[in-house]
């Protein structure tokens, strides 16, 4: 029988063994009594197991707030491998968040848990999509062959009219960039609403195309509720547009997996949000479950944050983030989606970018990196290219700046 695992980083003030058993309860036939109607035939049949249990260490309090504090004052750490019978519930995205990442959070007997990993069985990979672009399908329609997409995000991240934004992006054009997003902040405000901006970017971006021989990528934000981003969506692709941007925490399961199933364009996927879900190591994701259930659900990019960002995250974990989404969802499937690097960042960090991953299938984007240059919107992209190109190279920084002035001003604004 095809079964659903995870794993999980667990806390208990209670005996683990116990503890394991009672979240398998209430996430599969039990309940906070037994029941005759529980049998052993059914508890046989849609029980949840204990796959895995290694304690791990003690402390003396709970990580989290607990109405409950242990008789004993002792807590306990483990790794605890639960399995489900895929039976229970079907290749179902939204049920299997309610299966794994449910209402185990807020049992009584838990201190501390957060999902560390998640390995599903071929029957997601027939009932969703996965991406439709992905690395290929991007590079194809960008025109970028090799090495990263040089983006970024259009800043003031609100604020700009159509014809202020329409301006930005004529600079940005001119300056040679391959990728430009929205900001998720940025949907259809009616100060800049969505149509009246898509048509005016669309109308440069489409000279520019025809200058350099090649388009480059917009990911609008078509965050709404479901008709909307589906008209919008094909707006943008009756402009010639060639991606669209949703906020995963906003349009939920549901929105990404009917957003996937009606488009025909590359669908950029940022995490806004993503903190409330991780940023407490004792709660909630950690990224390579989460991002796995996106894209089975078709995100073709996927937000990691960057390094020396200016979020809380680590550069280890950003890393770490990044290379799960270049690795195959399961064996059969692998699905592969294109990681964004994008917080903070200036072109000084795509060396260690492009070491820490190992490969250049990724897309870069600055945004006060780029808008912020002292030397202009074209001369930050610029830099963030010539950055990128010594990176590849293996040539130092500070020698490429020798020949590219650009990058010489960012290396010293921001340092
Ligand atoms: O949406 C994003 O990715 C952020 O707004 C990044 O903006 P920044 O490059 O200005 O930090
Ligand atoms: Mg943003």
């Amino acid at each position: 029988m095809e079964r659903i695992y995870a794993t999980y980083w667990l806390e208990t003030g209670d005996d683990p063994a116990h503890a394991a058993e009672v979240i398998a309860g209430e996430q599969s036939s039990g309940t906070f009594v037994a029941l005759p109607t529980e049998t052993p035939e059914l508890k046989a049949r849609a029980g949840a197991r204990v796959e895995h249990l290694e304690v791990l260490g003690h402390s003396a309090q709970p990580s989290l707030p607990t109405p409950a504090p242990a008789p004993s004052g002792r807590y306990t750490q483990v790794r605890l491998t639960l399995s489900w019978p895929l039976a229970n519930l079907g290749p179902c995205l939204p049920t299997l968040m309610a299966t794994v990442a449910g209402n185990l959070f807020e049992l009584r007997c838990v201190t501390g848990l957060r999902l560390l990993d998640l390995q599903l069985p071929p029957a997601f990979a027939q009932a969703y999509p996965g991406p439709a672009f992905g690395v290929d399908g991007t590079r194809h329609l960008s025109g970028v062959a090799h090495g990263p997409l040089i983006g970024t995000i259009i800043k003031p991240s609100v604020g700009l009219s159509v014809a202020e934004t329409e301006q930005q992006v004529q600079l940005l054009v001119d300056g040679g960039i391959d990728f430009i997003k929205d900001d998720e902040l940025q949907a259809d405000g009616p100060a800049c609403p969505f149509d009246e901006r898509v048509r005016a970017v669309m109308r440069v971006v489409r000279q520019a195309a025809d200058k350099l021989g090649r388009q480059p990528m917009v990911a609008f934000n078509l965050t709404g509720n479901l008709d909307q981003m589906k008209r919008r969506h094909d707006l943008v692709l009756a402009e010639g547009g060639t991606c669209v941007m949703a906020c995963l925490n906003s349009i939920g399961l549901v929105g990404m997996t009917e957003l996937r199933r009606h488009a025909q364009l590359p669908i950029h996927a940022h995490r806004a949000g993503w903190g409330y879900l991780s940023r407490s190591p004792q709660l909630g994701f950690d990224y390579g479950p989460w991002q796995k259930i996106w894209r089975l659900a078709g995100a073709d990019h996927l937000h990691v944050n960057g390094l020396r960002n200016k979020f809380s995250e680590a550069d280890d974990s950003v890393m770490a983030a990044a290379r799960t989404v270049l690795a195959p969802v399961m064996e059969s499937a692998p699905m592969t989606a294109m990681p964004v690097f994008s917080s903070g960042q200036t072109g000084l960090q795509a060396q260690d970018t492009f070491d820490g991953l190992g490969c250049a299938d990724l897309i870069h984007t600055a945004g006060g990196g780029i808008f912020g240059h002292p030397g202009g919107v074209a001369a930050g992209v610029q830099s963030f290219r010539d950055a990128w190109q010594a990176a590849q190279e293996g040539v130092p920084l500070a020698q490429a700046a020798q020949q590219s002035p650009a990058l010489r001003q960012a290396l010293e604004f921001w340092r």
